[in-house]
């Protein structure tokens, strides 16, 4: 008997290589070049590789493969990766059911767990960034600008002509938190430390129940995130704060109806129009204000921290851009049309987020059926498929000089005629992919670009700043796909003596 068993075993431990090395074989993603070992559980060396050294072999993939596909290993799955423009556009023109951004999302973030499954069922608030945040811009900058002078003030504490050092990337993601969340929810609750942790911490509580739920069996998963996904108790702790607003806001509707003249102007009474009488969507009301936060907080304050490093590690930008902020102003005052007559002041941030980005890839899509690409490329369905951003922007054929840094590439570009709008930093194209590009580019790029201008536009007029090893501007952090300004940095800061 135990003869049998253990030639059984024998058997099994030879034929179970076998088995994978054919399950490999046949798999149709073995035909796309892998960066990094493919054969089976060699790839989570690549993977470890992927997760240190993600910019390294996003490069080599790109001077191999540009104008085709490769796939590079995550932990759990392969991620396909395409470039040059004729395969962007390729992608951006899948419909949803053929190749989805939502199930994408899902996938990658686990969202049914992370977020909770109301996230998934009905996301009304994108049409409310579309709709309503986009075309209230004008009307809100006021208050932003009013938010982001009260949080300077607030964080970066300065003495009379003295310099101080300011660990940049935490002030820089609470000043964007409380300027967000002051046309997000208003005052007082933009200036309340408890919510605003809550509100900058769920990103991180995202990242951490992913890698939960992404080692736990799926089967078990349920019941894992019920007791251990962090964003359930940051869920809870949030609608404590949140609901006596939403109550109160409820009870004046109900009393003042459209008589209500100082109805707030606010992403929350805007999710509250939109939730009337849907008993679903005001009960997830608070997962939504949240997902919102997720979009716009650490997006942002990485964005604004990566053109601040820019600025003080090059102080000869500073005058050329102090000087167009402050002649536009002048003439205008602060208005809209201001922030948009200053093209050095956009040129700069979209050059910023050219070169350095907030991550490696774009257009993420799960492909829902198979997919055949016109390079000859087969994607079965199930694959996970992104667009190689950072080595389009620092493609030399798109972008003369592309590793330069050069802040003023764009508005030099606009100053040709018929130029204007299409180098803007909202603007995407094939060739410029930082805020996604086609029908799921990100719809909050409108308020940030505003949101950005206006913070480095204070900065400027207010500050000046260096780093204090003059001239050196930090390394970025690569984790996987993620592209972080060096979080440990500080910048020296010194009230400007008007
Ligand atoms: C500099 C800041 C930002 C960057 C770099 C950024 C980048 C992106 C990117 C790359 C995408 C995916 C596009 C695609 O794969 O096709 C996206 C989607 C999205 N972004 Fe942003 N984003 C920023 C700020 C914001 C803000 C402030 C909000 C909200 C107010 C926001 C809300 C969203 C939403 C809701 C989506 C999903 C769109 C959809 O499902 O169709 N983002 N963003």
């Amino acid at each position: 008997m135990i003869a049998i068993s253990i030639y059984h075993l024998c058997i099994a431990l030879c034929a179970a290589p076998i088995v994978l090395l054919f399950e490999w074989w046949r798999n149709p993603l073995h035909k796309i070049p892998t960066i990094g070992p493919s054969a089976p559980l060699l790839s989570y060396i690549g993977a470890f590789r992927f997760f240190y050294h993600a910019r390294e072999m996003m490069q080599e993939g790109y001077t191999k493969y540009k104008g085709s596909t490769f796939k590079v290993p995550l932990f759990d799955r392969w991620l396909v990766v395409v470039s040059g423009r004729t395969l962007i556009e390729e992608l951006r023109r899948y419909p949803d059911d053929q190749a989805s951004f939502d199930l994408a999302s899902q996938e990658l973030l686990q969202i049914k767990y992370t977020f909770g499954p109301e996230a998934l069922d009905d996301q009304y608030h994108i049409d409310v960034i579309r709709e309503k945040l986009s075309r209230n811009l004008g009307t809100l900058l006021p208050d932003v600008q009013d938010e982001i002078q009260h949080a300077f003030d607030h964080l970066i504490r300065t003495e009379g002509d003295e310099w101080t050092s300011v660990h940049v990337l935490p002030i820089m993601i609470q000043i964007v938190a409380r300027a967000s969340n002051r046309i997000f929810v208003g005052v007082p609750y933009c200036r309340d430390d408890a919510y605003l942790k809550l509100a900058i911490n769920y990103t991180m509580d995202v990242v951490k129940g992913n890698i939960i739920m992404n080692l736990t069996p799926p089967l078990l998963r349920p019941i894992i995130a019920r007791y251990f996904i962090p964003t359930a108790k940051t869920k809870r702790l949030t609608r404590g704060i949140i609901t006596p607003l939403i109550e109160e806001r409820q009870r004046s509707q109900q009393e003042q109806g459209a008589n209500w003249n100082e109805k707030p102007n606010d992403m929350l009474m805007w999710l509250l129009d939109e939730a009337e009488g849907n008993d679903s969507r005001l009960r997830n009301l608070v997962t939504m204000l949240l997902g919102v936060n997720f979009a716009a907080i650490h997006t942002s304050g990485n964005s604004v921290t990566h053109a601040l490093y820019h600025l003080a590690a090059q102080t000869d930008y500073i005058q050329p851009l102090r000087e167009e902020v402050e002649t536009v102003i002048a003439k205008e005052g602060w208005t809209r049309a201001a922030l948009i007559k200053m093209w050095k002041l956009d040129s700069f941030m979209k050059e910023s987020q050219r070169v350095n980005g907030v991550s490696s890839t774009s257009l993420t899509r799960l492909a829902l059926q198979d997919l055949h690409l016109s390079d000859g490329t087969h994607i079965p369905a199930g694959t996970i498929i992104v667009v190689a951003a950072s080595d389009t922007h620092m493609d030399n054929e798109y972008y003369p000089d592309a590793s330069e840094f050069d802040p003023f590439r764009f508005s030099k570009l606009r100053e040709v005629a018929g130029e204007g709008t299409k180098h803007q930093f909202v603007s995407t194209s094939v060739d410029y992919i930082s805020f996604g590009h086609g029908k799921h580019a990100c719809p909050g790029r409108f308020f940030a670009a505003n949101e950005l201008k206006a913070m480095l536009a204070y900065i400027l007029l207010n500050y000046d700043v260096k780093f204090e090893r003059e001239g050196v501007r930090p390394e970025n952090k690569w984790v996987a796909t993620a592209i972080i300004p060096d979080p440990t940095a500080k910048v020296m800061f010194r009230k400007r003596q008007q």
